[in-house]
């Protein structure tokens, strides 16, 4: 951007379409609107359809590959076509393309997932053999760690096509977040909240971050007024985590940092995708050394993990932690 925004050179706000990235943009351009006393219509919200949108017939880690739901937005960016770009910090990939940076988090919501059924009020009541829908890589391989006698069933879709789906009986339960649940006024579906014992979400679950080109300096200002300070120092210790983890987005892995003044507790998880493994781990430290803390804490898991993990993951074993 080379000036602020006015209804005639509006800030393009670039988001996907579904109801839940809506919502978060409105979030987003409300925030900033209030933030710099602008008008709503200063603001422009440009859906873009993304690969994770296109396919919907399979489970997005059977398409493969990094950013499933970023990519086309990262070149709208990139393109001048947008401004800013509005994400779930759980779909972000690690690193960012060359140019952009994301710098600015609203305020987190809540971090847990959220069971769902007609029938049952928790995981714990579920008799043996219940079929489970989920496609989340996460939640299977917890939810069989901690259930092994269930039955996973393949689900995708929104809210609204997985409501229906128990309703057809195609599973008996599901899980969602609480934090797009929440966002989406639809916490009636909600039977309970699972707590992080139970499950530990996966890592910046809850947050949405702003993503921009790194050299616009009128949009880093405007958004700067916005960003969430303890949603930041958590979610980059959790992405540290992740980033000593991930190398293939096939890895079930989940990570939780909670701040307590200047203090960081810091969970993580790793799992086969099997249920058949889990390995946990915890640090607790100064919110300054949170990115060290979440690289020390992969390291530790790694190194509690069979090979399997690595080769999932597809760590190399001799490298050492690339700088955060
Ligand atoms: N992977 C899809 C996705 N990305 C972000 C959310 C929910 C909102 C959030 O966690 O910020 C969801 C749906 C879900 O897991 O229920």
């Amino acid at each position: 951007m080379d000036a602020l925004p006015t209804p005639d050179r509006p800030l393009r706000i670039g988001t996907r379409g579904s109801a839940l990235a809506l919502a978060q943009a409105h979030e987003t351009r409300d925030r900033l609107a209030a933030a710099h006393d602008l008008p709503a219509d200063a603001f422009e919200i440009v859906v873009i359809k993304t690969t994770g949108d296109r396919v919907l017939d399979r489970p997005l880690r059977e398409i493969g590959g990094k950013g499933l739901f970023t990519r086309e937005i990262e070149d709208a960016l990139l393109d001048q076509r947008i401004d800013i770009a509005v994400h779930s910090m759980k779909d972000m990939p690690v690193l960012q393309p060359e140019g952009l940076i994301i710098d600015c988090y609203l305020p987190r919501e809540d971090v847990r997932d959220a069971f769902v059924s007609r029938r049952w009020g928790s995981i714990a009541e579920l008799p043996a053999g219940t079929p489970v829908g989920s496609s989340s890589l996460r939640r299977r391989a917890q939810l069989i760690h901690y259930r092994p006698d269930l039955t996973l069933v393949e689900f995708r879709g929104n809210v609204q096509t997985r409501m229906r789906k128990l309703d057809e009986g195609v599973a008996e339960a599901t899980f969602l977040a609480m934090a797009g649940l929440t966002r989406l006024g639809m916490l009636d579906v909600v039977r309970s909240a699972i707590t992080p014992e139970e499950m530990l979400p996966a890592v910046a679950q809850g947050a949405i971050g702003v993503e921009r080109r790194k050299d616009d300096v009128i949009a880093a200002a405007m958004l700067a007024a916005i960003s969430d300070l303890p949603t930041t120092l958590r979610v980059t210790a959790e992405r540290a985590f992740l980033r000593r983890l991930d190398g293939s987005c096939e890895t079930p892995l989940a990570g939780l940092a909670e701040l307590d003044g200047e203090n960081l507790w810091l969970r993580g998880e790793i799992l086969l995708p099997d249920g058949s493994l889990s390995v946990r781990g915890e640090r607790r430290g100064l919110v300054s050394d949170g990115i060290e803390m979440g690289r020390d804490l992969a390291e530790e898991l790694l190194g509690r993990a069979p090979p399997e993990f690595r080769e999932l993951a597809g760590i190399n074993p001799e490298r050492t932690s690339p700088p955060v």
